[in-house]
């Protein structure tokens, strides 16, 4: 019986991409997922073995970082039509290419301001918030005598293309990890804070939403405000910061994986990666927890 090959492509799925653009203090950030798949004269590819048609997808997977390091992005069309001419027009067996892409928002944190590390109408330059991936969350106890109360968040994603460092740490025989003295910190930060009220007779009702809004506004002022040397000093300052804010939070417990930024290295392709172009990877990832709480008081959120 005669076979037919019919449609076929192939290329590199979901390359995750971040490119910072550092013009001084005001930083830009394009996130992006980056999906390419190619056809054309890949016949013997499929039926002979020979891949001398076959543009491996890993080109394809760094062709996408060497053209947000050589050209930017500009906007995700501007960029899509300058690799799709460029695998059509530039490798002969390639006839036609379709390039898929998501871009993820980022808004900037915006603080009362600190001397220095801050630009006009109180932004942050290089600390941004991600748009539009939080969920609020809220547990409510009662005993019959007392009520516990722990609201919280997660899905809230930041991330700090400056002002992070991570050296000296313990370094053994499987030790790779290269010191860092300007890297990109990110986390999706997963929150949950206890509220001292248990619903005792005469104690005021807290104003819940009010509350909630100011204890995120302190985790963001605090990720954006503080020059990091880990992300546990990180997890620390944000704990300490609601604490200090929010007079009827007793306890919070913070958790924060790391959303590693690989600098994607472009010396063999004959490009200098100057800290701009990332690889954004999402697993495997640091993970960071802490509860931080307040003195005399015995923390119950539970570790999980
Ligand atoms: O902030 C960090 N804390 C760590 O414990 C750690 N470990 C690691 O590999 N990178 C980082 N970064």
């Amino acid at each position: 019986m005669a076979h037919v090959l019919g449609q076929n492509q192939y290329g590199k799925a979901e390359t995750r991409l971040v490119r910072i653009t550092r013009g001084g203090t005001r930083h830009e950030v394009k996130d992006l997922s980056v999906s390419v798949a190619l056809s054309g004269d890949l016949d013997d590819v499929h039926l002979s073995g020979s891949n001398a048609n076959c543009l491996p997808t890993d080109t394809a997977k760094n062709t996408c970082y060497a053209f947000a390091k050589q050209y930017g992005i500009g906007s995700a069309e501007e960029y899509g039509i300058r690799l799709a001419r460029h695998f059509v027009d530039d490798v002969e067996p390639i006839h036609r290419a379709r390039i898929r892409i998501e871009e993820y928002f980022w808004d900037r944190i915006r603080t009362p301001g600190a001397q220095g590390r801050f630009i006009g109408s109180e932004e942050v330059g290089h600390s941004f918030v991600r748009r539009g991936s939080e969920v609020r969350t809220a547990e409510v106890v009662w005993d019959g005598s007392a009520l516990q109360v722990v609201s919280g968040l997660h899905g809230l994603v930041v991330m700090n293309s400056t002002d992070s460092e991570f050296w000296g740490y313990i370094k053994d025989r499987y030790t790779t990890l290269q010191e860092a003295y300007d890297r990109v910190l990110a986390t999706e930060v997963t929150a949950r804070w206890r509220h001292s009220f248990t619903g005792a007779p005469g104690q005021p009702e807290p104003d819940w939403d009010a509350c909630w809004a100011e204890v995120r506004r302190h985790l963001l002022e605090a990720f954006a405000e503080t020059y990091s040397y880990s992300l546990q000093q990180t997890l620390h300052a944000m704990g300490i910061r609601v604490l200090d804010h929010v007079p009827g939070v007793d306890e919070i417990r913070l958790q924060l994986p790391n959303k590693h930024h690989f600098v994607v290295d472009m010396a063999p392709y004959g490009l200098k990666n100057e800290n701009e172009v990332f690889f954004a990877a999402d697993r495997p990832y640091g993970l960071i927890e802490g509860t931080v709480h307040r003195e005399g008081t015995v923390p119950v959120i539970p570790v999980d």
